[in-house]
């Protein structure tokens, strides 16, 4: 594949070297930093490439989307923090692009949400279980609650039956019983840490998926890019992941 990276910063390195593993070659490197070959994504760019891989800034998403679209180039998406605008990058996909976004594009997270529901149903018969959530990330993190952590809640308030919301912002007051408490903490090199955690009187039960480094996000993202080529539409990471490694994702 000749693919165009969009953002070519932490994440956008350790792809471009994931990439030429697994023979494939990267045309231009897109960073308004200046560490790239082009400050901005443009039509032209984008003229001869099989796919997009982006992981860049919320603010760029929903505009770089539209020039996917443009251009007929699929884009596997990996960039965080802005999902409220979501249906309107649907709707601009429609059909007439592969398209394919993931908080998350490491296997061990996926199996780390599937452990995560799977404990929350088995809680229904144990209602002394009570759930939170917290997340540590390296301190150049842009966005939080990470969109790892937002994706675990959404997943958890829809297996939970008594929790109803989620709560992300410093509380200064209990939670409500079907409140979701989901904290984030921020500093050093931590490259990803998300904690579920089942706590009663009696006891704690913890699952955690720690990343050692970015190269799981990054080949998760290339093998993304790989399934995507010749299918349209608007796809999560969660399909992708069934699709290859059967029910994980969605259990
Ligand atoms: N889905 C996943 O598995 C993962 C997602 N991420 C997400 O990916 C994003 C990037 O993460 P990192 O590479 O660690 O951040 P980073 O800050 O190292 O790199 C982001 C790069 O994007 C560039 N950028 C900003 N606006 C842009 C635009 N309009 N066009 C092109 N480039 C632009 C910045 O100059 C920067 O170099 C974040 O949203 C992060 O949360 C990070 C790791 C894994
Ligand atoms: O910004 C990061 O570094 C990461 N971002 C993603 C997120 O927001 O969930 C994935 C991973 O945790 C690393």
């Amino acid at each position: 594949m000749k693919v165009v990276l969009v953002g070519y910063g932490r994440m956008g390195r350790e792809v471009e070297q994931v990439l030429r593993e697994r023979g494939h070659e990267v045309t231009y490197r897109v960073d308004p930093s200046g560490s790239g070959d082009a400050p901005t994504l443009t039509p032209s760019l984008l003229s001869g490439a099989d796919m997009a891989i982006e992981f860049s800034h919320a603010s760029s998403v929903v505009a770089n989307c539209g020039i996917y679209v443009e251009t007929g180039v699929p884009a596997v998406v990996g960039t965080t923090g802005w999902t409220d605008r979501i249906e309107e990058v649907r709707r601009m996909v429609g059909e007439k692009i592969g398209y394919l976004w993931g908080a998350n594009f490491s296997i061990g997270a996926h199996l780390f949400f599937a452990l995560a529901v799977h404990a929350t149903r088995l809680t229904h018969a144990f209602p002394e279980y009570d759930a939170l959530a917290y997340e540590i990330h390296h301190r150049r993190k842009k966005d939080s609650p990470s969109g790892t952590a937002l994706t675990l809640a959404q997943k958890i308030i829809e297996a939970s039956k008594t929790k109803k919301r989620v709560v992300i912002d410093r509380l200064s007051r209990a939670p409500e019983p079907d409140e979701l408490h989901v904290a984030s903490v921020r500093g050093g090199e931590v490259p990803g840490t998300h904690t579920f955690m089942l706590d009663s009187e009696a006891d704690t039960v913890e699952i955690t998926h720690r990343a050692r480094s970015r190269r799981g996000f990054a080949v998760g993202a290339v093998r993304a890019a790989e399934w995507l080529l010749g299918r349209k539409g608007f796809f999560t990471v969660e399909t992708f992941i069934d699709d290859i490694f059967g029910e994980v994702a969605n259990v």
